[in-house]
């Protein structure tokens, strides 16, 4: 078409007033286009009047065209009817939507289900005409005169989804105070050539607008994880804790399983469970004299305890392995706490990746993030720990909380975490915890009275409760759609 601006300016000339629907229903052109030319035409000045109207129309969706076209689902499971009956199977896969149109036929009562027939219940018409109102009605939607359609009507078929209600904004135009035909577009450059020739004199220049919304600037956006991961760092931080260091994936067996008092022969320490590393297969550097007090509460126990009383091995404790928790930086980290030349109580945090070798479905991967809190002081209880644990968990919005005892080979006593879920409306486990045992703490050198809590939970599952997400795969790994990143909003945990 020729310059919109110019079709708008020359129409309004003609016609007085109008209205841009009007216009682009004329001249066969997209709306968008003549609303773009107006709103350019308006910020020259009062050129135009403009007048913003809110239109409402019906349409059919393409379910209500097919509906309009071929008649309703229950009219055609009707029609679909011959003589002698049809069993309800047959129905069913002769006519689309037939469970719909079963349903409804059988309320009109144009329709039942003769269970005293030969050979199994058929389905027998009832009556020998219909009349298919929904096709008529639904017909009518296409024509824009709805006389005769109730509210509760188009209330029904908007709900059975024939129909949709749409809504268009445009715009009725008048001629303004300073009206014309011939409007130069200002420039919106300055360019050397005007500066050069002097043109830039006569020139008019668009002036700046100051509403115009800015660029969104490429910047990176946090992922859904990234940001759940700042608010419980927050938190920790809040509550006084030091973040701990955790940039290792790959461990030793030593500090992820030995050091943790976890047995050589455990389960978990099966490739079935935890990835194993070939290249390098071994690890090295072990605090030698704190290996072998290890070593000595596994094999013969000492401090009261009675250790696994089986071989350990070195080469057991070696093996380099995808840490399967951050228990193990815990235990790096106590280790070093315990070679101070005296002790100070600490509060230690972690949040980071941890792989396990599991069955990838809707709510597990082989990677996922662990959450951890660690606590050492003298003296400390279980009272202390689930004092901590209300505290940190309060800060999160959730307050009603229950524990469980459990099992962990490195703590004693263990709990499990549960905290009612009002959406589920049943208790769901969020965390796992326990008070470290003496046959982890007094091998590394800590004191006796000197007693560690700790606690730990998955990022992940606040995290797709959080954004409402309910496939893990839509949060990590190939398919994640750089979309959903950009979109999702901040997040605070308590709203
Ligand atoms: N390491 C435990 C969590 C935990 C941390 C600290 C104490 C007790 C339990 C797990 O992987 O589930």
């Amino acid at each position: 078409m020729a310059d919109p601006v110019d079709v708008v300016l020359q129409y309004v000339e003609k016609n007085g007033e109008f209205d841009t629907l009007q216009l682009s229903k004329e001249i066969n052109e997209d709306h968008q286009k003549i609303v773009g030319a107006v709103k350019s035409i308006q910020s020259m000045g009062d050129i135009i009047k403009t007048d913003q109207v809110t239109n409402k129309h019906w349409e059919l969706t393409e379910e209500g065209k097919d509906v309009a076209k071929n008649g309703s689902y229950e009219a055609r499971v009707f029609n679909a009817i011959p003589a002698g009956g049809i069993t309800q199977a047959e129905i069913m896969k002769s006519v689309p939507n037939a469970k719909v149109g079963f349903s409804k036929a059988m309320q009109a009562g144009w329709i039942v289900l003769d269970k005293s027939s030969e050979g199994g219940p058929k389905v027998q018409r009832k009556v020998e005409n219909i009349d298919d109102s929904v096709q008529q009605c639904v017909s009518q939607f296409a024509t824009m005169d709805l006389s005769g359609i109730t509210d509760a009507q188009k209330a029904e078929y908007k709900k059975r989804k024939l129909v949709t209600e749409v809504k268009v904004v445009s715009y009725r135009i008048s001629k303004g105070e300073n009206f014309t035909l011939t409007i130069s577009k200002p420039e919106v450059d300055l360019t050397t050539k005007m500066i050069q020739s002097g043109s830039w004199r006569t020139k008019t220049f668009k002036e700046y607008n100051f509403e115009a919304l800015g660029v969104p600037p490429q910047a990176g956006h946090l992922h859904p994880l990234l940001k759940v991961r700042a608010e419980y760092r927050q938190i920790f931080l809040e509550m006084g804790f030091t973040e701990m260091p955790t940039n290792r994936f790959v461990e030793s067996c030593f500090w992820n399983f030995d050091a943790l008092f976890q047995p050589q022969q455990h389960p978990a320490r099966d490739a079935h469970d935890t990835f194993f590393i070939s290249e390098p297969q071994k690890a090295g550097g072990f605090p030698m004299e704190y290996l072998e007090r290890v070593k000595k509460i596994h094999s013969e126990g000492g401090y009261g305890s009675q250790g696994y009383k089986m071989d350990w091995k070195i080469e057991e404790a070696e093996k380099n392995i995808l840490r399967t928790h951050t228990t193990a930086i815990s235990a790096r980290m106590l280790y070093q706490l315990a070679q101070e030349k005296e002790f100070r109580p600490v509060k230690y945090f972690s949040i980071d990746r941890v792989f396990r070798n599991e069955n990838v479905d809707d709510t597990h991967l082989a990677e996922f993030h662990q959450i951890e809190g660690v606590v050492a002081d003298y003296g400390l209880t279980l009272g202390d720990l689930m004092g901590v644990i209300n505290e940190f968990f309060k800060k999160l919005g959730i307050e009603k909380l229950r524990f469980k005892p459990a099992y962990n080979p490195y703590t004693e006593p263990s709990m499990e975490i549960f905290s009612y879920h009002d959406g589920l409306k049943k208790w769901v486990e969020i965390g796992n915890s326990g008070i470290f045992r003496p046959e982890m703490l007094i091998p590394m050198g800590l004191p006796k009275d000197v007693s560690v809590i700790a606690w730990g939970l998955s990022l992940e599952r606040p995290t797709m409760i959080k954004y409402k997400i309910d496939n893990i795969r839509t949060l990590m790994g190939p398919r994640v759609d750089l979309k959903m990143v950009y979109n999702n909003p901040l997040c605070r945990l308590d709203k």
